[in-house]
């Protein structure tokens, strides 16, 4: 099973990389902008589903909201540390 760290250190590495087919290069080149429609409408996703739909695909909303997170923190320039800290 995949954790937070292990997802992340990928897509540094795809956005290193920049391999062909890439869903993260993609979302990457469209830029804050873009990456920020993303989260804004997966955190609408995970709130729908959480109210009314099953908690497994809640689960996967929220897995979704993690990721373009994290597309947003490859994009800043931000490191896993830089968000530790606060918490
Ligand atoms: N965990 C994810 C992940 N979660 C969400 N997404 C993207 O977010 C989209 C989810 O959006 P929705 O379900 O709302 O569907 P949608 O709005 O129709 O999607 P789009 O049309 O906007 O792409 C998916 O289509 C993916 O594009 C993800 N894309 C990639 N990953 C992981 O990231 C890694 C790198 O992926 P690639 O860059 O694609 O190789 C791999 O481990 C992947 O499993």
């Amino acid at each position: 099973m995949k954790t937070f760290e292990a997802l992340f250190a990928e897509i540094t590495q795809k956005a290193a990389d920049r391999p062909e087919g890439s869903g993260t290069v993609k979302e990457l080149d469209s830029g804050i902008h873009g990456i920020g429609k993303k989260v804004v409408e997966e955190a609408a996703e995970v709130w729908m589903a959480c109210e009314y739909e099953t908690d497994d695909q809640a689960a996967e909303e929220i897995s979704q909201l993690l990721y373009h997170l994290q597309v947003m923190m490859v994009a800043k320039g931000l490191r896993l540390e830089d968000v530790y800290k606060y918490l």
